[in-house]
């Protein structure tokens, strides 16, 4: 369990109409009397003169005392409502501090409500993405997840694994009576309906973290195909360099679109080649980075010479993400603009065939931004899915091969394990570490 009290101020900092202090742990009831004189109603706003030690009122302020274990970290909570103005602020910090409070980290109180039981990770990290939401879709999406959809859906999954756990685990223990052939194979079936459930389930995942996090778009191509030309064309803006010299672009560049409703993060890459120069060839390391890291990938072409990248050969990293060829300078060409099943045509130049991109990376980005069962999640989520999943086939392979329980209980385990993960059933200190550490100071 977490010790000490922390303070720190939980609204936004600068000037405004009130200015929020939250006090938690074993000393917030100190706190409260020592700058607000003896400790009001549970839960109910008592107005108050706050005093430094030498009976100076610092401030005039509405004061709230939420007694353990029914606050928000489950522990003794004190809160002071004052004046909104940064001096203020730090003037009644500075008294908690010598009453015995500490500052917080970002998130600490977060981390304690979690540590104490008061909800589980999913939760936590959804107030942080509510929080955080830059749209309606996506606070919509964080609220159905601190309500406790992914948790839900999550706490099935264990569910079911520790039914087959408990049916394996009951015949290793019983070795006159091992499962025969056709026990092995109905067994077999129902843990591949399980590993379906945990795949629908990343799916949904997938969703709610590209609605939230954005999902990642890397336009990659030869040089010269038009990728800079092509990244300001979905902009609508000149954000990157375009010249007419192959090998202009060496960062990474990344901005942000949307394409209704949906957050997308679009980077410019440097042109893919082999034997260009030291700074190129950089810039060339850091297109690969973007590739292998992306959602979608646009590989942009000139489509006066299509098959030019075929013979790049090692410049192509390998990459898992999806691939839209795009057809680019077909001003050129006199190709018509559309969608085709080879990719997709169009002229950053002239515009034609942007709307027809557009719409075709919404569906293959595959989310719908009003989709009622979309819940928030963020990257590590789908890591676990993926990771449980793959466990779980294991356990299919190892069953059918006739490997024995104990092997196929094991995999189930590891599958059990990866999905504590998500909701927080399974911690390391280092996991919440990198949880917490990105939520706001004062949440
Ligand atoms: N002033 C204030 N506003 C706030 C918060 C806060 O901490 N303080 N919140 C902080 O994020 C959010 C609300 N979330 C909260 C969640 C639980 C409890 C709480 O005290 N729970 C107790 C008592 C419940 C009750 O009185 O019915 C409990 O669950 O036992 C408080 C706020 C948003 N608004
Ligand atoms: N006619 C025509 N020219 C285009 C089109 N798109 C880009 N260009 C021209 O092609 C040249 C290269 O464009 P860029 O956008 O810089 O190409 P890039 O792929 O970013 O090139 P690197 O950054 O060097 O890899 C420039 O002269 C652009 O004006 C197009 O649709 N039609
Ligand atoms: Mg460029």
């Amino acid at each position: 369990m977490p010790d000490g009290t922390i303070c720190a101020i939980a609204t936004p900092p600068g000037r405004g109409g009130i200015g929020v202090i939250r006090v938690s742990g074993e000393a917030a009831g100190d706190c409260l009397s020592g700058l607000a004189g003896r400790l009001p109603e549970p839960r109910t706003a008592s107005l108050r003169t706050l005093r430094d030690a030498d009976g100076n009122p610092l401030d005039q302020g509405l004061v709230l005392w939420f007694p353990g274990p029914d606050s928000f970290t489950g522990e003794d909570v004190a809160e002071f409502h004052g004046h909104g103005g940064p001096v203020v602020m730090d003037r009644l910090l500075r008294r908690l501090i010598e009453l015995g409070a500490s500052l917080a980290e970002p998130g600490e109180f977060s981390q304690r409500a979690f540590l104490n039981g008061r909800m589980d990770l999913t939760r936590a990290e959804a107030i942080a993405d509510l929080i955080a939401a830059g749209s309606e879709a996506a606070a919509s999406a964080a609220m159905r997840s601190l309500e406790g959809a992914f948790a839900h859906r999550i706490q099935d999954l264990v569910e079911q694994l520790t039914e087959l756990r408990v049916h394996l685990e009951s015949s290793i223990d019983f070795i006159d009576e091992p499962l025969d052939g056709l026990a092995i194979d109905r067994l077999a079936d129902r843990i591949e309906a399980v590993g379906e459930a945990v795949r629908a389930a990343r799916e949904a995942a997938r969703s709610g973290q590209q609605l939230q996090e954005g999902a990642r778009v890397v336009i990659a191509g030869a040089p010269n195909a038009g990728k800079s030309s092509l990244m300001n064309a979905l902009l609508g803006r000149d954000a990157a360099i375009v010249t007419e010299l192959a090998g202009t672009t060496r960062d990474v560049l990344d901005a942000h679109l949307h394409l209704d409703g949906l957050p997308v993060q679009v980077m410019d890459t440097a042109g893919l080649r082999t034997g260009a120069g030291v700074v190129e060839a950089e810039g060339i390391r850091r297109a690969h980075q973007a590739m292998a890291e992306a959602d979608h990938i646009l590989l942009v072409v000139d489509d006066r010479n299509p098959g030019d990248d075929d013979g790049l050969g090692a410049a192509w990293p390998a990459s898992a993400a999806a691939l839209t060829r795009v057809y680019n300078k077909i001003d050129l060409t006199h190709r018509p603009p559309g969608v085709g099943d080879d990719g997709v045509a169009v002229s950053a130049l002239t515009g034609a065939g942007l709307d027809g991109l557009k719409s075709h990376l919404r569906g293959v980005l595959g989310v719908r931004a009003g989709d009622e069962a979309v819940f928030t999640a963020r990257r590590r989520h789908l890591q676990a899915l993926d990771e449980a999943a793959a466990a779980i086939d294991e356990a299919v392979s190892a069953a059918r091969a006739g490997y024995g329980e104990e092997l196929v209980a094991e995999s189930l385990r590891c599958a059990q394990d990866r999905l504590g993960q998500i909701t927080g059933a399974v911690t390391t200190e280092d996991l919440l570490g990198r949880i917490f550490s990105t939520f706001c100071i004062g949440k």
